[in-house]
Formats: C-alpha cells, structure tokens, sequence
C-alpha cells in the first residue's frame, strides 16, 4: 500500500515524498526530488577538525536512495567522521554536502533537526541508556517527536516484536547480551520510521553469528527501502551480506564497488 503526502516545508518545494507501508507492516518515508537528484550528494566534500586534523580531504560521492553502503577503511580514514556528518554532528569544512534535500553547509539548527528525525543512529557500544527499560530507550525518538505515551506504545511492542525482543520490554540493558542490546538499539534506530540507518560498526563487538543476525535485521529494513549506510571492519560479513563498498583512505575516495 502506498500513501502519498504533500511536500513538507522541511522537503523544499519541489520534492515530495512517499510514506510506504512496506508488508511487514512498517512505515519507510521515502523521498524524491522532482529532478531526480541522489539521497546524499558529495562534492569536493572536506572536513577538518579545530585541532587542525583533516579527517576527509575532498571526497566526491553520491548516495541513492534505498542503497546498502557499506563504509570501509583502515582506522582513521574518515568512516566515522563521514558518518557524523551525515546527521550533522560535524559541519563541512569545504565542498558541498547535500543530504536528504538539505545543503549542510549553510543548514539551521532546525534543519539539522529535521535530518536527525528521519535518520536513525546506531553506534558500536550502542550508546543505550542504561538507568531507562528496553522500553524508554526505544520510545526516545518518538517521545522527542512528541509522541504520547499512548501512541508510542503499540509502535513500540512492533518494533521490538521485530527484533524479536518483545517479551524484554521492561528489561534493563544490562540484564540483556550484547547482542540483544544491539538489536535493541536496531529498533531504536527504526521506531521513527528513518529514510536512513547510519550505523557506525554495529556489529564491533559480537561474535560473528550475532554480527550476521544483526545484517540480517538491517539487509531486511534495507529491502524494505531504508536507505542504509554502515561503517564496518569486519569484512567478511561482506560476503555474506553484499552491498555496494565505499571504500577510504586516509579521507579520499580509495574504491566504489557498486556490488561486492
Ligand atoms: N573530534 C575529533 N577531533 C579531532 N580529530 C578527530 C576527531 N575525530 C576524529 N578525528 C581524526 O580524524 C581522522 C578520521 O577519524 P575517524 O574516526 O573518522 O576514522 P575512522 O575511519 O572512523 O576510524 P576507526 O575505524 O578507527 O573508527 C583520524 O585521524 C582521527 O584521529
């Protein structure tokens, strides 16, 4: 089922964008310039921190929507840093940044806000909040959209019935494995409906068949038309789980293999 809206301030004037019901009952907004423009547009794109260290050195890349990128690079080539500025946590230096239809170079604050609503965020050590239950943590995003309690709930249920961790919801994390606290952090991520999953080595620290199972969970929100970018070492995961490599170095462009 497709649901069309009309274009939103936050989505320039001649865009739009679809709310897709996808057949596992999830909602994915996705969106659309009228001239086809790609999700996420590089350009010379550099970043360089106060303390003087460049960490992306004119990179020039673009990102459609509904891909599966996979970032990758020895430590220090700028995956992170690349990340970050996707959701606005670091401005561009120079060059051109364009993402989800915002120019960031010159973005307000409330665009950036904009940005973060349809991005969900998913980091290593999973960053959850260990005095809240598996069910404030998912509810978070939603709750600084202004969701009511009422609302959130059954949201909430589905997505952790999603990772299948439905029967945690009053859990604390530290009562839960690594990688259930991982896929708790999955449907943090996905509560809000993002167009986009960043994820910053989701799976650093899980033995490989958790790792997997965790791909599994984002491959199937990538099918269902997330747009998904994810920093990685572990390559082998490539293998099982192919996608288009970015690969970097020391914060230049190194490769761009469109399936591994
Ligand atoms: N907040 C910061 N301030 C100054 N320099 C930074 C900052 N964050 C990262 N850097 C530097 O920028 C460069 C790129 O770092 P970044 O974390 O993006 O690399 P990475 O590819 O994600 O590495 P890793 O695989 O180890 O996570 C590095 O030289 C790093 O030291």
């Amino acid at each position: 089922m497709l649901m069309y809206c009309l274009s939103a301030a936050s989505v320039g004037i001649q865009s739009f964008c679809l709310h897709v019901v996808t057949f596992t009952g999830f909602e994915v907004t996705v969106f659309r310039m009228s001239s086809e423009q790609p999700l996420i547009h590089m350009q010379r794109l550099m970043l360089r921190y106060p303390t003087g260290k460049t960490a992306l050195s004119g990179l020039t890349l673009d990102i459609e929507q509904g891909q599966f990128v996979y970032l990758v690079g020895e430590s220090g080539a700028g995956k992170s840093s690349l990340l970050k500025m996707l959701y606005g946590g670091v401005r561009p230096s120079s060059g051109l940044l364009v993402t989800q239809q915002i120019d960031m170079r010159d973005a307000s604050e409330s665009r950036i806000r904009d940005i973060r609503r349809r991005t969900g965020i998913i980091f290593q050590d999973h960053k959850l909040l260990f005095s809240r239950c598996v069910f404030e943590n998912v509810a978070l995003p939603l709750r600084v959209q202004g969701w009511k309690t009422e609302r959130l709930i059954p949201r909430v249920r589905k997505v952790l019935q999603y990772v299948g961790l439905e029967d945690r919801l009053w859990s604390y994390p530290e009562a839960l494995s690594g990688g259930e606290q991982q896929r708790v952090a999955i449907a943090r991520a996905m509560t809000a409906n993002p167009a986009v999953i960043l994820a910053d080595e989701p799976t650093g620290n899980l033995d490989v068949e958790t790792a997997r199972s965790v791909l599994d969970y984002l491959m199937d929100l990538n099918k269902q038309g997330t747009t998904v970018i994810m920093a990685t070492h572990d390559l082998h995961l490539l293998k099982s789980h192919p996608g288009r490599v970015v690969q970097l170095h020391a914060g230049s462009l190194a490769g761009d293999y469109s399936e591994y």
